[in-house]
């Protein structure tokens, strides 16, 4: 088996060979597509898989991110904002983030840097932003929740609130275990781990005609500029129609389901994330989608065994689990209720080939193999594996 790391490197220019991976961004997009496709088919070949079809580019292939995050660092009493811990990587993680964000990153500093907030400062973990291309949302996550910081915190809100920034609310998350993962730590007691400063404790992105509405702290994805493609194409690979039922799991707030499954006779979406499923039940009620059903539920193979209802008609299912893939047993126990077709997402290259070897375990042949650049300049690909039944 190759990493698709190493299938990467293998295909990058020679003058690039000893800079991480990330560097990918300071090439020109079109040569970055030829890298990665040349990688990506080396992959497939090595490990097994067929031919995969052409990479769907991204419409942005730089300054696409709608979520980025910065580490709040006081050393030696100077405090600024970094990428991370270690900030090597910056100069080829910055041409993926919007001018706007590094703005806000800019102004948030200006007033962490002042004296007068430097107790915030010492608080201050992680400043993150989100949201769509037009209106975003700025979370501070914070080591300490007392009355000081508080106070500081909302006067930091009025000014954010006040400058021109296109910042439309802001939230402040409570981590003491000052984790690395910025939104996940485990949370604390529910009325302390999260505050609205302003604004709304929603984000919205518009798909067609339809606005969807998710929480602030949900899953989303990071590049908007390629949510179109990556439903027209789920739809055209998975064709869900009159007759058909779908299954959309690890469904978030129910993009796939809203986005390409109104053609679906009906559809049935699982997601772990309560505040998640609790919007994607919001917009089936608003969007007037009566045959579209949410249930919250961690999928092991036990949950897809015991709660997701038999299909009554024929059934597709869409998966779209997080990058380490799907608990073990869920793919045969998916196969168990025999689908026409299924559509398996990837955003984690180096996870394929043992699910498509569960799969084919299964009996489920590998009808496409379709590779989406999702994360432009990064060394990441979302892809889709259509299967079917042989
Ligand atoms: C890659 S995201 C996809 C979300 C959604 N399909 C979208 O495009 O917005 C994976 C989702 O799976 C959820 N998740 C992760 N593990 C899960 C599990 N075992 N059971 C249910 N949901 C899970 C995460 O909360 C996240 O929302």
């Amino acid at each position: 088996m190759i990493l698709f790391a190493k299938a990467l490197r293998e295909a990058m220019p020679k003058e690039f060979s000893s800079l991480p991976l990330l560097s990918l961004s300071l090439l020109d997009y079109k040569d970055e597509l030829v890298v990665k496709q040349k990688a990506f088919a080396h992959f497939c070949k090595e490990n097994g898989l067929q031919e995969p079809e052409e990479i769907v580019a991204s419409p942005l292939p730089r300054g696409y991110r709608t979520t980025t995050k910065r580490r709040a660092i006081f050393d030696d009493g100077e405090f600024y904002l970094s990428f991370g811990e270690d900030d090597e990587s910056s100069e080829y993680a910055e041409p993926l983030e919007p001018a706007e964000h590094l703005a806000i990153y800019k102004f948030i500093e200006g007033y962490l840097k002042k004296p007068a907030f430097k107790t915030l400062a010492e608080a201050m973990n992680w400043v993150i932003i989100r949201g769509n291309y037009k209106r975003r949302s700025v979370i501070f996550n914070v080591s300490e929740m007392n009355a000081f910081v508080v106070r500081k915190l909302k006067l930091m809100g009025e000014h954010l609130n006040a400058a021109n920034l296109g910042v439309f609310s802001a939230h402040v998350y409570f981590d003491p275990t000052r984790s690395d993962y910025y939104l996940e730590a485990v949370r604390p007691a529910d009325a302390l781990a999260f505050k609205t400063l302003f604004g709304p404790r929603d984000l919205t992105l518009d798909i067609g005609s339809c606005r969807l509405k998710y929480p602030v702290t949900g899953f989303s994805q990071i590049n908007e500029s390629q949510i179109p493609n990556l439903l027209k194409n789920a739809a055209e690979l998975l064709q869900p129609n009159s007759e058909t039922e779908m299954l959309d799991l690890y469904c978030g707030y129910g993009l796939f389901t809203f986005g390409m499954g109104s053609n679906a006779k009906s559809t049935f979406g699982v997601e772990w994330e309560g505040p998640s499923i609790e919007f994607a039940k919001n917009s089936a009620r608003f969007l007037k989608k009566q045959n579209a059903r949410f249930v919250a539920g961690r999928i092991d193979a036990n949950f897809v065994e015991k709660n997701i209802p038999k299909a009554r008609d024929l059934e597709v299912i869409l998966l779209d689990p997080p990058r380490k893939g799907v608990e073990p047993g869920v793919i045969a126990a998916l196969a168990k209720r025999k689908p026409e077709r299924v559509l398996h997402i990837f955003c984690g290259t180096d996870e394929i080939p043992r699910s498509l070897n569960q799969w084919r375990l299964a009996h489920y042949r590998v009808e496409k193999i379709l590779p989406l650049d999702l994360f432009p300049g990064t060394p990441h690909l979302e892809t889709m594996v259509l299967l079917v039944n042989s």
